[in-house]
């Protein structure tokens, strides 16, 4: 086989979930290994013969990112799919006025503050085709010294005749992937859906688990958001008897409003949603919460320093009107994999045991913790309302060998001589904030009072 099957082959034996994280300048080789990619590793050669590659995302640096592939790949055909509307999608379109290959699809964003948050690659070889799902930016400071995920497909082969329903995984990943990209009704995505309708992507062992704008009522209302990843769970997930007294983390990098209290949504439908399990869930118990989201002093102490909280937009006008939220939360901490101080852009959730061992799902996803990410029910929860495009995948044990359980570890000693244990992005046990002192990062206010890593205070504004 040439070399990049072999290269394929090294990636998946490093470990069957083929997630990742990004490598991060300034800290230990170690920790940058066979578990850690660049976006230069993604597009590299030795991953395909690139004929031409589909990058959706919400910030992109055009010159920045063609300089990513290869120099023999950087003529083949990219689109890009933004949310970019008016001036601002003039000014990114005028970014490209060099690159003839560059050609571009805006998202349509009908429903107000919704974005195109959406990080996906799509990849066309000469043999074939991989999805890349992650968290990052096409931006320089998103691939620097930032905690993110990266979920890279198997290589996907062409089928002798295509077909949009045969080629599909046990997971419905084919599927699933063609209503995301129908759900854009954007005629430049029309050649990707033929493309991706002619492999045969039999091998994907991820859900998908997608949110695209709308009000979603009928079939469609599981199709998206946390409606869908409720419906997954209650299909394929952990027995109710197993993990009712589990808790969810959730762990993200931007927070919306979530109403006047917890009841409103957080622990209302959207916990409902994330603690479902296969033989319904018991009603009285509401599952234990905990939620990861940086400290201000985790900004100021990390390898940025405050500018780290550029890339963490929660705004004091949205946090002082749900301080209730605050008593969730917990600090970001990564010792194990050597990323305490890459602050988190990657957002994860999962269903570990209380022991810390085991996890009975994990997804990796764009979607922060917001309604408008994962959807609101209306009318008496018969349509969900969803503002902006995102996608994740989740890893269900049913899917890699038939198991019930994940096991789970951030420590990447243990991670590099396992084959078979899911690598956590932050440690377990989470790391309470520290009483009267620790306060949630906020990006629109001053600190001045101690100086961050480079010697600087923050003054927003
Ligand atoms: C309003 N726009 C954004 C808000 C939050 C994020 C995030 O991921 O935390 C992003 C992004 O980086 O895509 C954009």
């Amino acid at each position: 086989t040439s070399r990049f099957h072999v290269v394929t082959k090294v990636y998946e034996l490093a470990q069957p979930f083929s997630f990742f994280l990004t490598k991060v300048a300034g800290i230990a080789d170690k920790y940058n290994s066979t578990l850690a990619l660049d976006i230069k590793d993604i597009l590299s050669a030795d991953m395909g013969n690139l004929v031409a590659s589909c990058q959706f995302n919400y910030m992109f640096d055009i010159p920045w990112l063609v300089q990513q592939y290869p120099k023999e790949f950087r003529s083949k055909p990219l689109l890009i799919v933004h949310g970019e509307q008016g001036p601002s999608k003039t000014t990114l379109e005028a970014e490209a006025i060099d690159y003839s290959n560059v050609r571009f699809c805006q998202a349509k964003l009908e429903m107000l503050f919704g974005t195109h948050h959406t990080k996906m690659m799509l990849l066309q070889y000469d043999t074939g085709m991989r999805v890349v799902i992650h968290t990052s930016n096409l931006i320089k400071q998103d691939w620097h010294q930032k905690t993110q995920g990266i979920w890279i497909s198997p290589l996907f082969p062409k089928m002798a005749k295509p077909s949009a329903t045969e080629g599909d995984s046990t997971t419905h990943f084919k599927r699933n992937l063609l209503e995301y990209l129908s759900a854009y009704k954007a005629y430049q995505l029309k050649d990707w859906i033929n493309n991706i309708s002619e492999h045969d992507m039999s091998t994907a062992r991820v859900v998908i688990i997608g949110s695209v704008p709308g009000r979603h009522t009928g079939d469609q209302m599981k199709s998206w958001g946390h409606m869908k990843l409720k419906r997954v769970l209650q299909q394929h997930g952990p027995s109710n008897g197993v993990v009712k007294n589990w808790p969810v983390i959730g762990q993200f990098s931007s927070i919306g409003s979530m109403g006047a209290n917890k009841e409103a949504w957080l622990c209302g439908e959207w916990l409902q949603s994330l603690s479902a399990a296969t033989g319904g869930t018991t009603l009285s118990s509401v599952p234990l919460l905990k939620l990861v989201f940086p400290t201000k002093d985790n900004v100021r102490c990390s390898l940025e320093g405050f500018p780290a909280g550029g890339s963490i937009p929660y705004s004091i006008n949205v946090a002082k009107k749900q301080m209730f939220l605050h008593d969730f939360f917990h600090q970001w901490r990564s010792e194990g994999q050597g990323r305490s101080r890459a602050m988190p852009h990657i957002k994860t959730y999962l269903r570990p045991s209380p022991d810390n061992q085991k996890t009975a799902w994990f997804l990796v996803t764009s979607a922060n913790l917001s309604k408008a990410a994962w959807g609101a029910l209306e009318k008496k929860g018969t349509q969900l309302m969803i503002r902006s495009y995102e996608i994740g995948v989740l890893f269900l044990p049913k899917f890699f060998g038939g198991k019930d359980l994940f096991d789970v570890s951030s420590n990447f000693e243990m991670l590099k001589s396992s084959t078979d244990v899911f690598p956590l992005p932050f440690d377990l046990p989470l790391t309470d904030y520290i009483k009267g002192k620790d306060r949630p990062w906020m990006w629109d206010i001053p600190y001045m009072d101690l100086p961050d890593t480079n010697g600087n205070i923050w003054c927003p504004g």
